[in-house]
């Protein structure tokens, strides 16, 4: 099972990097990959083996989070209607996004950042996107909101990209304009 300690934190070079994308049939240890990251956000939104392994809650982890760069993440987050979003996604893509965008008004966190970095991170408030899952079967889904914000940041560590990367430097709770807190 993944820990806290398996977890790199900024600073790593592997999370600057853009992951590599996978070929099918995934390699053992590439499906054991998506498994036991998917794993782990359930574990971490679990209270008891939350507090018994000392797990941060997390709604989404990447690949390279555990220092694998490749095109590989998990999203265990509920929905508008309180639905589980539960997904291994291999090789993603976001095929289109809506003008309006949208930000957690407490702005957002990251388990590979171990200090508060505040202000609005504005994106796509509705998204759609193209991935595989671990037998290789294309999808094609809609998200809004935090589903949605949810695989943009964990795309952005396929990318190297982190979440304060796209905080405005001059006022960080600056409203883009066609920008939503999502409540
Ligand atoms: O570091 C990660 O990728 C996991 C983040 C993903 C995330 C952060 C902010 C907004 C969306 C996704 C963790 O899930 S941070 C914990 C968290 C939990 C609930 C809501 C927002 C963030
Ligand atoms: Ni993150």
């Amino acid at each position: 099972m993944i820990l806290m300690k398996d977890v790199i934190r900024e600073g790593h070079e592997t999370l600057r990097k853009k992951a590599a994308e996978v070929t099918f049939p995934l390699s053992a240890e590439n499906r054991q990959l998506g498994e036991d990251l998917l794993e782990f956000l359930i574990n971490s939104q679990d209270p008891e083996i939350a507090e018994k392994y000392d797990l941060r809650s997390g709604i989404g982890i990447a690949a390279p989070q555990v220092n694998r760069s490749v095109r590989i993440f998990a999203l265990y987050v509920p929905n508008d209607h309180g639905d589980m979003v539960e997904e291994i996604v291999v090789n993603p893509k976001i095929v289109s996004h809506s003008v309006e965008l949208a930000y957690l008004p407490g702005g957002e966190g990251c388990l590979s950042v171990d200090r508060d970095v505040t202000g609005y991170v504005p994106r796509p408030q509705r998204i759609t996107v193209k991935f595989f899952n671990l037998d290789g079967e294309e999808k094609k889904m809609r998200l809004k909101n935090l589903p949605a914000i949810a695989f943009q940041h964990e795309l952005d560590h396929l990318n190297g990209v982190m979440f304060y990367d796209h905080i405005n430097k001059d006022n960080p709770y600056f409203e883009v304009p066609n920008s939503h807190p999502l409540e």
